[in-house]
């Protein structure tokens, strides 16, 4: 029977798929696995028997990736299973970015005992009007799995669209309107653009991305979409830039203290994944990555050990062996199993960074003494008996 642990609320549609040999913990240290959404593991003690944290969602920088990996516990995000949810708020963003469509309401509701109130708003719209996106030049920073279905349907609405993402999937690239203009530099990005929305994950480059420097490149009034996380943007110089009208409007996803209420900030409160179709998604994917690492040893989706795929064991048996990425760590591997007198009739290994993993299918049932003989050699982190 294996353990699941839900650090967040996770869709029942994905928590449904779960068959007979699963059962909810109510204790992180008692798991299996885990499911977890926005909630910070970092100041969570790893228990030794964790095998796997499936994040239903992209961002990743609320787990220790590398910390999960020392202890082979792999991590999984549900690449793009959300991405639609926020192409939607961000076009939603755009235009409430670009007319007072909040302040006006706001009024009306203030108005709302005046008998005149049909006529006062026609006497008064006019301080709330605005502008079109239609014909504006929109910068879109981080063409993946979001950027990309922002960037086409921006095109779609009639907006000049600029992308910028050296590392450029192939997918996406394939998927990316031909109409998107290739920006060559963040540069460009910010010397051209009316909007600027920004889809990178938050990492050691992305960090203060938005800073009083970054702002001095960009147009007066330009508009900034913030989806992705907070700290890619030093608060306290966009609101200098909001005061000197260096930047006309900022709409985050992520409020904190000191942007909740300044003037020019739209503050949205974490709603661009809160879609009852995206937290379905994010939830099947997340629990189908976990089930079929517990129950097959394959690793789907992991952003701390490599993509690794030999579908389900037709032999006797099955080992998965977490390690290090240094030499000499396969050969070990086999002779530790030859020792035994058992053929390896079929076996991958893949690598990503330090780290690798290695699925052995052998010719007899896997024993708990094979396991800790392999466990015994320098560089493997951990060794689950799959059959
Ligand atoms: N607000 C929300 O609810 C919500 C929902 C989904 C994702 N997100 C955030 O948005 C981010 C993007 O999501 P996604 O699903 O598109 O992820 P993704 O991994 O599909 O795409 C990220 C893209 O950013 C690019 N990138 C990385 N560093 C870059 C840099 N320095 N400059 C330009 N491009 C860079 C990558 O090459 C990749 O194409 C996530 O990491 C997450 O933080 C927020
Ligand atoms: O789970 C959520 O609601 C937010 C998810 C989002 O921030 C993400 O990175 O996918």
């Amino acid at each position: 029977m294996y353990k699941i642990n839900c650090l967040n609320k996770i869709s029942p549609v994905g928590l449904d798929l779960f068959t007979d040999h699963y059962e909810m913990a109510d204790q992180f240290n008692e798991a299996d696995a885990v499911l977890v959404r926005s909630s910070s593991v970092h100041d969570l003690e790893l228990p030794p028997a964790l095998e796997a944290i499936a994040r239903a969602g992209a961002g990743v920088n609320n787990i220790p990736l590398d910390k999960c990996a020392e202890k082979g516990i792999v991590v999984f995000n549900t690449p793009g299973a959300n991405a639609n949810g926020v192409k939607e708020i961000v076009i939603a963003s755009l235009i409430i970015a670009s007319r007072d469509i909040f302040g006006g309401v706001n009024w009306v509701d203030s108005c709302k005992q005046d008998p005149e109130v049909a006529k006062l708003v026609e006497k008064n719209k006019s301080k709330f009007a605005g502008t079109e996106i239609k014909g504006k030049k929109l910068g879109v920073i981080g063409l993946g799995a979001v950027g990309v279905l922002v960037a086409n349907a921006l095109i779609k609405l009639g907006m000049e669209v600029y992308g910028f993402d050296p590392y450029i999937s192939v997918d996406a690239a394939w998927n990316l309107s031909k109409f998107v203009k290739h920006a060559k530099s963040l540069e460009e990005i910010y010397r051209e653009c009316d909007y600027i929305t920004v889809h990178v994950p938050l990492t050691d480059t992305t960090k203060a991305m938005f800073n009083k420097e970054t702002f001095a490149l960009m147009k007066d009034g330009v508009k900034i979409l913030n989806f992705s996380r907070d700290a890619l943007v030093i608060d306290d110089d966009m609101i200098a830039a909001l005061k000197s009208g260096k930047v006309g409007r900022y709409v985050t996803d992520f409020p904190n203290p000191k942007v909740c209420g300044v003037e020019g900030v739209i503050t949205i409160p974490h709603l661009g994944a809160s879609t009852s179709e995206s937290e379905d998604n994010c939830a099947i994917m997340a629990v189908r990555e976990l089930m079929e690492y517990l129950e097959n040893g394959n690793i789907r989706n992991s952003v701390n050990y490599p993509n690794c795929d030999m579908g389900v064991c037709t032999h006797a048996g099955r080992i998965a062996i977490n390690h290090r990425n240094i030499p000499n760590m396969i050969s070990q591997f086999t002779a530790t199993v030859a020792k035994e007198n058992i053929n390896i009739p079929d076996m991958i290994n893949k690598s990503k960074g330090q780290f690798a993993y290695t699925i052995l299918d052998i010719e007899s049932p896997s024993t708990p003494e094979l396991a800790q003989k392999i466990r015994e050699i320098d560089g493997v982190l951990k060794v689950r008996i799959i059959k």
